[in-house]
């Protein structure tokens, strides 16, 4: 697999005698509040430092997930411009009249691709089918996707608008780029956390080189403000409070704003978009591989307060943003992982198949 999104610096930046000349990373903070510390790790360090410096980095990596469950990641091998690429080639999809959107349809739980409409996703925090009814009856969520899978899988295609336009063949190839760059980006980070947890740097490989994994283009689009001051008291969010099903989450996001992580305070706080990095969490299933170890966090979208000088918008602007979502090959077995406990009898959780535990937790969601 490769894509020309994907452009990690190498030997040509170590210096002449072959030492690395990457700065040490600063161990700065993104967020830090209420107990929510989410680290924002320089991922160069581990394309290009030195034996140690990538071990420190991959040490921090697990740090971020065993505490916030959620890192920012800078410098990326993703270069800005192949994001704002997809960013746009997402605005050109979602602005297609809606029957053309509907002819792209999501189609089940099983391929989870395809464009889904308003309303359809229910997000939630629940684990079983009883809630995600009660959830379903409560607020939609204000959005739309269009899931986007692995593309050599003839029984499962992806809704591509190729047929439609030049514009759809475009999408087809920028969105097809991007997400091969998104599965290197999961297979390098998987890379880290191996070394950060003891274990030889290709100790993931055999669980990612297939890349069962989903980009979802996200649209939340411009809303009355009315819709915000719910009669009812409920707070209309724009995706419910959820954790995510697979093993890392890369989310891209505009700069509109609105994510928001839940501290272990239980207050939600607010993950601000920085620019130029990349938001990225641990999700059940790698928590669930860790024995519990790592921690798959909570987190919601809300609508953001109005920047000074739009206070007297009639509407919200829409939001935009592209999440990657990485899974282990769905027909390997997920045992936990060694060093995520001392004795055999520590572990929580028998054998589970990637992909039966996916199109599980899938088919609760959309039912
Ligand atoms: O749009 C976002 O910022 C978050 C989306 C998200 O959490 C999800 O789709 O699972
Ligand atoms: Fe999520």
């Amino acid at each position: 697999m490769d894509s020309p999104y994907y452009k990690p610096r190498d030997q040509a930046f170590l210096g002449r005698n072959g030492e690395s000349t990457v700065a040490a990373d600063s161990g700065a903070f993104a967020v830090e509040k209420d107990g929510l510390n989410i680290p924002l790790i320089d991922f160069e360090v581990f394309h290009s430092g030195d034996d140690l410096q990538r071990l420190e980095t991959g040490r921090r990596i697990v740090n971020g997930f065993q505490g916030a469950g959620f890192i920012y990641f800078k410098n990326i091998p993703i270069p800005p411009w192949a994001v704002q690429t997809a960013f746009t080639g997402s605005a050109q999809f979602f602005a297609r009249p809606q029957d053309q959107k509907d002819t792209l349809a999501w189609y089940s739980a099983k391929a989870n691709r395809g464009y889904v409409a308003h309303g359809r996703e229910k997000v939630t925090r629940a684990d079983f089918a009883g809630d995600v009814d009660a959830l379903r009856k409560a607020v939609p969520d204000l959005k739309e996707s269009m899931e986007i899978g692995r593309d050599d899988e003839p029984d499962c295609p992806n809704m591509w608008p190729d047929a439609i336009d030049d514009e759809g063949k475009l999408f087809k190839s920028t969105m097809k780029d991007f997400w091969n760059a998104c599965a290197l980006l999961h297979q390098d980070i998987m890379k880290a956390v191996a070394l950060g947890l003891g274990l030889n740097a290709d100790w993931f490989d055999e669980y990612v080189g297939k890349g069962d994994n989903t980009l979802r283009l996200l649209h939340y689009p411009e809303v009355d403000k009315s819709i915000f001051q719910r009669e009812d008291g409920q707070l209309q969010v724009r995706a419910g409070e959820h954790s995510d099903y697979g093993s890392l989450t890369l989310l891209f996001q505009d700069s509109r704003g609105g994510l928001q992580v839940l501290s272990p305070e239980g207050t939600y706080v607010d993950a601000k978009p920085i620019p130029g990095t990349v938001v990225v969490n641990a999700g059940d299933l790698l928590a669930r591989w860790s024995n519990d170890t790592i921690q798959s966090t909570k987190h919601r979208v809300v609508e953001p307060p109005l920047q000074p000088g739009q206070e007297d918008l009639e509407k919200y602007p829409a939001r935009y943003s592209i999440a990657y979502f990485c899974n282990p090959d769905f027909d390997k077995v997920i045992e936990t992982i060694p060093n995520t406990y001392k004795n055999l009898s520590e572990r929580k959780y028998p054998p589970v198949k990637s992909g039966e535990y996916l199109e599980k937790r899938l088919k609760e969601t959309y039912g």
